[in-house]
């Protein structure tokens, strides 16, 4: 488990990385690291940009607000993760454009969202299920992710963006990055012709470095 002090150091370094680079803008998306005693969010309402490491929220085991600023509403998305998926040590919620675009499209796959375009994608994001639209804040979010059973460590949130979780909060952060990207290749190849990897390519990648 991480060391307190290091993951809010940490937290506000990566968050405001990901804000100077466009991956979120005003006050969108959210984070959160899980420690041994609780799990650290971003506040509610605050730039990611802008996260002051010592007004972190921080939550308890049992999900009680016990520190910092008023945590996130989308607090029962982040712990439907970490409960469903043992080794989640950080999850990431981001209103990317690329991976937003795909969450508002008609005609997507909501079984597998992001098909596999890329070795990177396969061995860094994996499958990615699409959740039915929910109200933001609404409990129903984390619900819908429970039923998933941890099987998929990514999800789009149909008209609303991304949440990817990972080992650690550096590989959470380089996995939502690596979503955004493959998003924006999507797109930029809708009405072409593209070869997908096959299913032997994409065994091949999870046999060598492992499924996510
Ligand atoms: O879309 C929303 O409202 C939230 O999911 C979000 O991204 C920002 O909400 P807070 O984390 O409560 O600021
Ligand atoms: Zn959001």
């Amino acid at each position: 488990m991480t060391d307190e002090h290091a993951a809010r150091e940490e937290m506000a370094h990566l968050c405001k990385s990901l804000f100077d680079r466009g991956f979120s803008v005003g006050t969108a998306g959210n984070v959160s690291v899980r420690l041994h005693d609780g799990i650290l969010m971003s506040p509610t309402n605050v730039r990611l940009g802008d996260l002051d490491p010592a007004r972190i929220s921080k939550l308890d085991l049992d999900g009680h607000h016990v520190g910092g600023d008023k945590p996130t509403k989308e607090t029962f998305l982040h712990q439907a993760f970490y409960d469903t998926r043992p080794d989640a040590g950080a999850v990431v919620h981001l209103h990317s454009t690329w991976a937003t675009a795909l969450s508002c499209l008609a005609d997507v796959d909501p079984q597998d969202c992001i098909p596999p375009l890329t070795p990177y994608v396969v061995m860094r994001v994996g499958t990615v299920r699409m959740i039915p639209y929910t109200r933001p804040g609404d409990p129903k979010t984390g619900e819908l992710i429970r039923a998933l059973r941890g099987q998929y460590a990514a999800v789009l949130l149909s008209n609303h963006g991304p949440v990817v979780s990972g080992k650690n909060l550096f590989s959470a952060v380089c996995a939502a990055e690596e979503l955004e990207e493959t998003a924006r290749l999507l797109i930029a190849l809708r009405g072409q012709r593209v070869n997908l990897l096959t299913s032997e390519q994409v065994g091949e990648l999870r046999s060598t470095f492992g499924t996510i």
